[in-house]
């Protein structure tokens, strides 16, 4: 058992983590990390499980702070990091991510020319985080209102960052909120940025670079850098949970 999972949210009749994360095609998501920087998992969660999860927002209990992003220059919004133990739905699913995402993060340390190799399982690489200082919950909650937004950014908590993350859209674009489109921009060296519009549906993830990956050029690898946010939500309240792999100072 998994001392960072608590049971609530769980409900005997949900799929687990590890049989939704096996059903899809991975070789599929790592095809579109590597060309860029991001992949979708189509209807990670229901609708019902996005209601429950974006409901907690209101649970003070179950977070460790609270951050306007206004007051930090970071935009407009709020979100709150959960406490150990996690909702049961969210550890499960950081526990069965993780490992398909550190095969491609190995590729990519790989192609990078950095030694550093992540272990199999997300438990142990935790414990690197643990060694080093970083002892505190990353996974969040966001909530957007109208005129809300989130300026790019990168979700770097210490000297060890995982770098692959996955955010999972909780409320219904169009239905629930507009505008509000998660956004993904590429530095590339020596040449003009990219950036990619990432459209989702309720319950949809996107898995992405935290900061940096490689692509593949003409004369071998080379290194880009990333930022993710949000733009301005128009109107209505748009809801994320965010998993991030690695633990905070
Ligand atoms: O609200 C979003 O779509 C992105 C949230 C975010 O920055 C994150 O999950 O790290
Ligand atoms: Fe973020």
């Amino acid at each position: 058992m998994n001392p960072h999972v608590t049971t609530v949210l769980s409900h005997a009749t949900e799929r687990t983590a590890e049989a939704r994360v096996a059903a899809y095609d991975w070789q599929a998501i790592f095809g579109d990390l590597n060309g860029f920087g991001c992949g979708v998992l189509e209807k990670l969660l229901s609708a019902e499980e996005c209601r429950r999860l974006s409901d907690l927002y209101s649970q003070e209990q179950h977070f460790r702070s609270h951050i306007h992003m206004a007051r930090h220059g970071f935009g407009k919004g709020e979100y709150r990091y959960f406490r150990y133990p996690l909702p049961d739905l969210l550890g499960g699913l950081r526990n069965a991510l993780y490992p398909r995402l550190a095969e491609i993060a190995n590729q990519w340390n790989g192609r990078m020319g950095i030694e550093e190799r992540y272990p199999a399982e997300h438990a142990e690489f935790l414990c690197q985080c643990h060694d080093a200082g970083q002892t505190r919950p990353t996974p969040l909650l966001l909530q957007y209102g109208p005129g809300d937004f989130n300026c790019l950014h990168q979700d770097l908590y210490g000297d060890l960052a995982f770098p692959i993350q996955v955010a999972i859209l909780l409320s219904e674009p169009g239905q629930d909120f507009t505008g509000g489109e998660f956004v993904l921009t590429e530095q590339r060296p020596r040449m003009q940025s990219r950036v990619e519009v990432v459209p989702l549906r309720q319950g949809d993830a996107v898995a992405f670079a935290v900061h940096n990956r490689p692509v593949q050029g003409t004369k071998g690898n080379y290194r880009v850098n990333l930022r993710h946010g949000v733009s301005r939500v128009r109107s209505g309240l748009r809801h994320t949970a965010g998993i991030i792999f690695h633990d905070a100072k």
